[in-house]
């Protein structure tokens, strides 16, 4: 049964349709919803909260009707926002407690459990100290405690990385995956960076400009391509040329060489020139797909379209609003973090 479901979802607010005719349903797990600045993510957000009602359309959350049964969604789903508005003279602990109160828990049930969200959000031995000195990074997890502090079943991030850096970046995507995979919660999380949500998510909802654009699982956008990674300890150069005068399609990249598979005979012809060269081979591996190459910019110029030949992409030019490797439609270009 999906968690969350759309039919023909639209929202308009003066001047600009944030939600266009959105049909969409999300399965249980790590579910990313990726789209540019101004794509809609937070709008969708706030609808599915039954905080904002729709334009036109439908939507169901966990089952439940976003439209008359908004105070039910809420109970049963965490929210953490893309902004935050945390109060600096108290405590993460005073906070969390206080969220935990404000959801139902009674007094020693919300002290208990805001101690252990907080030490699995890694803010255990801080969570004393008033939010008002915290770094970004403390800030973005205090938000993630009091989303999860309710034992909910179902948990909506709204860019929890940003203003992140890198390895605070990891740190948070690491722990949004435990969120889904160790405690069972089911997360829709949001980013505007598509690399970052490979190795988090099982499944990524792209939108753009209000629409969908793809909905799909992650292990489909990064189906084995036909290429293999090829690594020897040293002697890279005499095995290229021995690959390529046996008729093989072969190009180096960086201390790899990666050799296009032509057939079984490929494996062969690779382990018999190993041998012969007398080389020590470290790996020979198929190389999968990054997603960010299923939206890979094409290089200017005509008949230039290089989204790769693989199942889980359609033929033809790049998607209307995908401007960038790492980042889908024209809020900016910036290269995804991860992969
Ligand atoms: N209350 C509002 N009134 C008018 N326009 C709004 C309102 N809320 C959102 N919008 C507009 O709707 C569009 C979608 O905004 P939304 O915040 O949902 O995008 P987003 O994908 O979450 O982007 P970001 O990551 O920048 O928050 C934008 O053009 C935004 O300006």
């Amino acid at each position: 049964m999906p968690i969350i479901a759309t039919q023909g979802l639209t929202m308009r607010f003066p001047g600009v349709t944030a939600l266009h005719d959105l049909t969409v349903a999300v399965e249980p797990g790590v579910v990313g919803l990726v789209g540019a600045n101004g794509a809609g993510k937070s709008t969708l957000i706030k609808i599915l909260l039954g905080l904002l009602p729709a334009t036109a359309g439908q939507a169901s959350v966990l089952d439940l009707d976003v439209a008359r049964q908004g105070p039910l969604i809420r109970e049963r789903v965490g929210y953490m926002p893309e902004y935050d508005c945390l109060p600096p003279d108290v405590s993460a602990t005073e906070f969390v407690v206080h969220m935990a109160r404000m959801s139902g828990l009674p007094p020693t049930s919300a002290r208990e459990r805001a101690a252990d969200t907080l030490r699995h959000v890694g803010l255990y031995e801080e969570r004393y100290r008033p939010i008002g000195g915290y770094s970004t990074g403390m800030r973005q997890r205090v938000k993630l405690a009091q989303a999860l502090v309710h034992d909910p079943r179902l948990v909506f991030l709204d860019e929890p990385t940003n203003g992140l850096d890198p390895a605070g970046r990891d740190e948070m995507l690491d722990l949004i995956r435990r969120i889904g995979t160790e405690f069972g919660i089911s997360v829709l999380v949001t980013s505007h960076l598509l690399g970052e949500l490979e190795r988090t998510c099982d499944h990524v909802v792209i939108i753009d400009g209000g629409r969908l654009l793809r909905s799909q699982a992650v292990e489909a956008f990064t189906t084995d391509s036909g290429t293999l990674t090829v690594e020897v300890e040293e002697g890279r150069d005499a095995l290229g040329h021995r690959l390529a005068a046996a008729g093989l399609a072969v190009r180096p990249d960086g201390r790899l060489l990666l050799v296009d598979v032509a057939g079984e005979h490929t494996y062969d012809l690779i382990r018999d020139a190993v041998v012969e060269l007398d080389l020590s081979l470290i790996r020979m591996e198929r190389r999968r797909h990054h997603i960010e190459e299923v939206f890979a910019t094409p290089p200017p110029g005509p008949g230039t379209a290089t989204v790769p030949p693989h199942a889980a992409v359609p033929p033809g030019p790049v998607p209307p609003g995908v401007v960038g490797p790492g980042v889908v439609g024209p809020g900016g270009i910036e290269r995804g973090h991860g992969a």
